[in-house]
């Protein structure tokens, strides 16, 4: 569906995208994920034909962003950062009209706009002006918008930026339905980690404009962190007796081992120590955030200046 060839992107003196290959199948959901100034709109951007790039070549759904644009727009629903719909509009006409932009007959755009009305739950909403919708409706208006023309692939740039956390998971659930009823190939940027954990099957990590991991969160989490059995001892001397049998850290009383799949791994830890007649008092499992991946990988937090904004809606 999306194949890229060493994609660049050179503003003046940034390079804001540096030689990224990428190949999505159809169906798949992805998440871009990076801190600001990664390069993921820049990316995205190419993709959706709305600037070129300057070096290397991408193709969506076959056909080449530059040379075949009208083709990929055809094709494709893009949802950017802003709000598309027109705000003294009724959301049913934007939809309608969005529809006639991309060719469709009155009747047939009705129906679509009827049918995503209902599927985003905009029933009650839809019908009033635009600039009355609250943050979160007027957001699910945006993704119909990308989706009066039953694109195949569906680009949304930072789709839950701005909305508390209830908005934020009410989206998120309309956006894994709509992929399930559709089969829709999905492409979304955030800066939410839990958002890239728990909707995408796979997350592309971006910093500095460039692919740093790619992968299931599971497996990112596994192989660049691992889980943490934390094991506390009442002694020190009994700490320093299980971090050497278990060759593990220590840290006063506690002693850290880092395991693949801790809560497997635990109860073997405990023969262990229980075999050279340690007795331990306390038992913890920590696994690993999208953002400590993103620590072990960068040496940086993702969390790291960035202003948690929320918008009332
Ligand atoms: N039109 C432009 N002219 C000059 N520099 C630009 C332009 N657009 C983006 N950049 C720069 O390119 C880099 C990547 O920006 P981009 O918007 O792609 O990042 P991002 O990962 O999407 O960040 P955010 O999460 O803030 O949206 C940044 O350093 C940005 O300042």
């Amino acid at each position: 569906m999306i194949e890229t060839r060493e994609l660049t992107k050179q503003f003046k003196d940034v390079r804001a995208v540096d030689g990224i290959n990428l190949t999505v199948a159809r169906g798949e959901l992805v998440a871009l994920l990076g801190p600001n100034g990664a390069g993921k709109s820049t990316t995205l951007r190419m993709l959706t034909t709305l600037i070129p790039p300057t070096a290397g070549n991408a193709s969506v759904g076959g056909f080449d962003v530059v040379r075949q644009q009208r083709e990929v727009r055809l094709r494709i629903g893009y949802i950017g950062q802003g709000n598309g719909a027109g705000h003294s509009q009724r959301g049913r006409d934007e939809l309608v009209s969005q529809g006639r932009a991309y060719g469709m007959r009155v009747r047939p755009a009705r129906e679509r706009a009827n049918e995503l009305v209902d599927s985003l739950g905009l029933g009650d909403v839809a019908d009033r002006t635009v600039s009355t919708l609250s943050g979160g409706q007027r957001r699910r208006l945006d993704i119909a918008m990308g989706l009066i023309h039953s694109p195949e692939l569906l680009f949304l740039d930072e789709p839950s930026t701005g909305l508390d956390p209830q908005n934020r998971a009410n989206l998120q659930e309309h956006i894994l339905r709509l992929r399930e009823a559709r089969e829709t190939t999905i492409v979304l940027t955030t800066h939410y980690l839990d958002e890239a954990d728990s909707m995408a099957e796979r997350v592309i990590v971006i910093d500095h404009g460039r692919i740093i991991a790619d992968d299931t969160p599971q497996r990112l989490k596994a192989k660049h962190v691992g889980d943490h059995v934390i094991l506390g001892f009442t002694a020190e001397h009994d700490a320093i007796s299980a971090a050497r049998t278990l060759h593990a850290e220590r840290h006063g009383t506690e002693v850290r081992v880092t395991a693949e799949d801790g809560p497997q791994q635990a109860p073997k830890l405990l023969d262990d120590l229980s075999a050279a007649g340690l007795a331990v008092s306390s038992i913890e499992v920590t696994r690993p955030t999208l953002d400590d991946v993103f620590l072990t990988l960068t040496g940086r937090s993702l969390r790291e200046g960035r202003a948690e904004e929320t918008v009332e809606v």
